[in-house]
């Protein structure tokens, strides 16, 4: 799908994010249901979906013609990200035909490349055609991003870093900043957690809306009403 394409279909929309990582309820050892998520999702009128590995990539995208975004979860000792961190997993989501590929973008120390900038240099060369998702924290790791080269930001990673802003509901301070100083889209993405919360996000200037917990985690939700009922 060209850029254009992915830019028209998913503009002023809600992508659903459907995950679930091994000792999640919904995680399965052999095999996987979350094409099943993404089919409700698909349903309801989402028009992107956003998962974790190549097994739950190509699963859904058998299954469905939408955009997909694709991560690699998987940590490296001694670094603290866990999103896309090294060529292997860029190598691997290629392969296997995520539309997007998002990735840690943190300006934090990683491995094989010293910085990010570095790294989405190689990307870049060596895939010219691949679109990038860049998982943030902060209004500075934005920019960076941004001047690094990649086609999309997203504020996944607010309140999950050591020195990101803590709060429970989402980032839209974040969300508008970012969306009124730069030039690419700005995907909202991070404990969003009801339609009006999402809406806001489009009127704050976001490109579109990533909801993941909030639709495909029934443990997340269902952690709620407890809680609130306690
Ligand atoms: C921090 C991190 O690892 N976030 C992950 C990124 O892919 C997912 O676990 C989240 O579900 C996703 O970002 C959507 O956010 P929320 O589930 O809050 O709507």
């Amino acid at each position: 799908m060209s850029k254009e394409k992915l830019l028209e279909k998913l503009k002023g929309k809600l992508i659903v994010s459907c995950q679930a990582l091994p000792g999640e309820p919904l995680y399965i050892e052999n095999g996987t249901i979350m094409h099943l998520m993404a089919n409700a999702a698909a349903q309801a009128g989402a028009a992107g979906i956003r998962t974790n590995g190549v097994r739950d990539i190509e699963e859904i995208k058998k299954n469905l013609d939408l955009p997909v975004i694709g991560l690699i979860k998987k940590q490296y000792e001694g670094f603290p990200q866990h999103i896309t961190v090294t060529m292997k997993e860029i190598d691997d989501l290629v392969k296997a035909k995520a539309d997007i590929i998002a990735l840690d973008c943190t300006l934090r120390e990683r491995p094989e490349a010293k910085t990010i900038n570095e790294f989405i240099k190689k990307i870049k060369e060596k895939y010219p055609d691949v679109l990038l998702m860049a998982d943030i924290s902060t209004f500075e790791e934005g920019v960076n991003a941004e001047k690094a080269g990649v086609d999309f930001v997203g504020t996944t990673l607010s309140g999950y870093t050591p020195y990101s802003k803590k709060s429970e509901g989402p980032d839209f301070e974040l969300v508008g900043n970012l969306s009124k100083t730069l030039h690419i889209p700005v995907i909202a993405e991070g404990k969003i957690h009801d339609p009006k919360q999402a809406k806001k996000m489009l009127e704050l200037g976001a490109f579109a809306v990533v909801v993941g917990g909030a639709i495909t985690r029934p443990l997340e939700i269902a952690q709620r009403f407890v809680r609130e009922m306690e």
